[in-house]
């Protein structure tokens, strides 16, 4: 049976199903052509002068690796002429990027972290590019960077596409649609990303949690005491032994996850509580969300369904717990809900 590309999958859910309309299309294409650039960059890590600082710092106060401001580079350059696009925001960048009037613009906007996984870049670890798509709302204000944010802020649910790209010993592309979850991965020699998974599902149980132990004393009662069951085990209230996992690559541990199943924190915790957690929410918590529940998964802050988060900035940060059904219920619970 003949391959299925990337591109063909894409026409099928255009042409047959009727789910995506053909300027979604294109800019799902050029977003993959461009993780194939950062792929390729990567690959290249000493040879091609992409490791280490770049001397910078972003929106965040985080201090910019080259990859990361490289993959930004990539991802700007390859769709702001693609012609389907009103404006992209980024982790890298304080305001939202606006396609420049000399290229043909489109009604989409795109939210991307180039590179997730930062920690991991010099020491040749998954690493990954995380993107979601919104609709520009009718009659948005884009007439400048900063009116532009307006656009931005909705809620998970409003997402029409999503996907990440993990950078691993291979790489791959998962996408949704909302017509659930299919991976793709990339065939180097064709130069395309080639379907070898459709209908994901995340099994509703699990006995693999990742989160960082290092923040335990940090954390809430109810995460403190999820996991003091966990790691209890067979002897504790779970009656099942439990082993962990931390990539500290997002994309890496939410990939694990989709294949295996699992259950993924980063909680609310004493030291983040003014700025609201750890990960961003319109372009690491929003797309994971979408691609986890379409995966028959969960996705909650601990208090409330990620997808329903209405935002309130574009670099809010929310605390993250997703994966298997059953543990995300459980420890959400825990909070009272
Ligand atoms: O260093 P920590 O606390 O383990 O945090 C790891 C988390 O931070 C992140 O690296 C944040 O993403 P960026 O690298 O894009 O800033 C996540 O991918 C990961 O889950
Ligand atoms: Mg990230
Ligand atoms: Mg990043």
């Amino acid at each position: 049976m003949a391959q299925r590309t990337l591109a063909r999958y894409l026409t099928e859910e255009h042409r047959n199903k009727g789910r995506i309309p053909a300027d979604l299309k294109f800019l799902i294409e050029v977003v993959s052509r461009a993780c194939q650039a950062i792929s390729i960059a990567i690959g290249k890590g000493g040879l091609g002068g992409v490791l280490g600082e770049a001397g910078s710092d972003n929106v965040q106060g985080e201090a910019q690796k080259k990859l990361d401001v490289l993959s930004n580079e990539i991802l700007l350059e390859a769709n702001e002429w693609g012609g389907h696009l009103a404006a992209m925001a980024s982790e890298e960048m304080d305001l939202p990027h606006l396609v420049p009037n000399r290229f043909p613009k489109g009604e989409y906007l795109l939210t991307f972290d180039p590179l997730d996984g930062s920690s991991n870049i010099d020491v040749n670890v998954s690493i990954g590019t995380i993107f979601s798509v919104l609709k520009s709302p009718e009659g948005a204000d884009l007439s400048t960077a900063a009116a532009a944010e307006q656009a931005f802020l909705q809620p998970g649910t409003a997402q029409v596409a999503a996907g990440y790209a993990v950078y691993g010993p291979t790489t791959l592309l998962v996408l949704t649609v909302g017509d659930g979850v299919a991976v793709f991965t990339l065939d180097r020699e064709q130069g395309q990303f080639i379907l070898t998974q459709e209908h994901v599902q995340i099994p509703a149980d699990t006995k693999e949690f990742a989160i960082n132990m290092s923040n335990q004393r940090f954390w809430e009662t109810p995460v403190k005491r999820y996991v003091d069951e966990m790691v209890a085990g067979k002897t504790g209230p779970l009656g099942k032994d439990y082993n962990m996992r931390w990539v500290a690559s997002m994309v890496a541990d939410v990939h694990r996850i989709m294949t295996r199943g699992g259950i993924f924190m980063y909680p609310m915790d004493s030291k983040m509580q003014a700025q609201g957690g750890k990960l961003r929410l319109m372009y690491e918590a929003n797309p994971m969300a979408f691609l986890v529940e379409q995966a028959g998964g969960a996705a909650t802050t601990g208090r409330e369904r990620i997808l329903d988060i209405v935002p309130d900035r574009l670099h809010q940060r929310v605390p993250v717990i997703l994966g298997s059904r059953n543990e995300v219920d459980r420890v959400t619970g825990y909070h009272g809900n």
